[in-house]
């Protein structure tokens, strides 16, 4: 029986938030895929006109091909949705992304958002971000430097590689993936880890997302981040509402 994967089926359910003539964030990875996929099915029979900014090369590629009209960021005045995948996701929307090394380009184009959904399946739901290694993209100039002092916080740094050569970024940096599972207080663990000159960038996301759509069997489920109000404001800061 061919049925349709949970990364697939979340997929389906975020391209039902756009509109003709929108601008959306385009992510990169294969859920993302998926997205730019099921977009290019509706592009050709509603006859929409959509404009994408691509978060990696590789997207910006896939994306003409499904008949998105690509625009570079200093082209848009505002991108309406954007639309991504996730490496892991918890109960306050956190996320570690940069499996794919586009975190540079994803957290860009987020931060530049007015909407934010994340697409997966249930394999990336965690309650504590870090089982995957986050990924850290460093100036090749001060890997080797910046990967000792990883090292010493307790980080276990691993420069990541493509088959025999170094990995490189479509910004031509390079990527460290290294263990948080020691780190508790990831915000103040990610200002550490910005503040040290060659980091470009972490793969830590931690306020920009207002939605997750998660796959899972054959439903999709939503996480809405709250809105938090004068009565519930100490309860629901950083906290995820399910609303299936
Ligand atoms: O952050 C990313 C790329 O930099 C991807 O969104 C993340 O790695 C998830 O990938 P996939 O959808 O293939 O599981």
């Amino acid at each position: 029986m061919n049925s349709i994967s949970e990364k697939e089926l979340a997929a389906i359910e975020a391209v039902k938030f756009i509109k003709n003539n929108m601008t959306i964030g385009l992510g990169t990875g294969s859920t993302a895929a998926y997205m730019i996929t099921h977009l290019g099915e509706r592009i050709k029979k509603e006859g929409l006109i959509i404009y994408g900014v691509p978060t990696s090369e590789a997207t910006e590629k896939f994306a003409l091909k499904n008949g998105i009209k690509i625009l570079s960021l200093e082209e848009v005045k505002k991108i309406d949705i954007t639309i991504d995948g996730a490496d892991e996701f918890d109960t306050y929307l956190q996320l570690i992304k940069g499996g794919g090394g586009a975190l540079l380009r994803e957290k860009i184009i987020a931060s530049n958002s007015e909407f934010n959904i994340i697409i997966a399946d249930s394999g990336k739901q965690v309650s504590r971000l870090g089982a995957f290694r986050l990924p850290i993209e460093t100036v090749p100039f001060a890997t080797k430097k910046i990967a000792d002092q990883l090292h010493q916080k307790g980080l276990d740094p691993i420069l990541r590689k493509k088959g025999e050569t170094v990995f490189s970024t479509d910004e031509k940096n390079y990527i460290l993936d290294v263990n948080i599972l020691p780190f508790y207080n990831l915000e103040s663990l990610n200002q550490e880890l910005i503040a040290i000159p060659g980091i470009v960038e972490t793969g830590l996301f931690l306020t920009t997302t207002d939605l997750v759509l998660m796959g899972k069997g054959s439903k999709v489920i939503h996480f809405k981040k709250n809105k938090p109000n004068k009565k519930n404001r100490k309860t629901l800061i950083n906290s995820a509402l399910i609303i299936c």
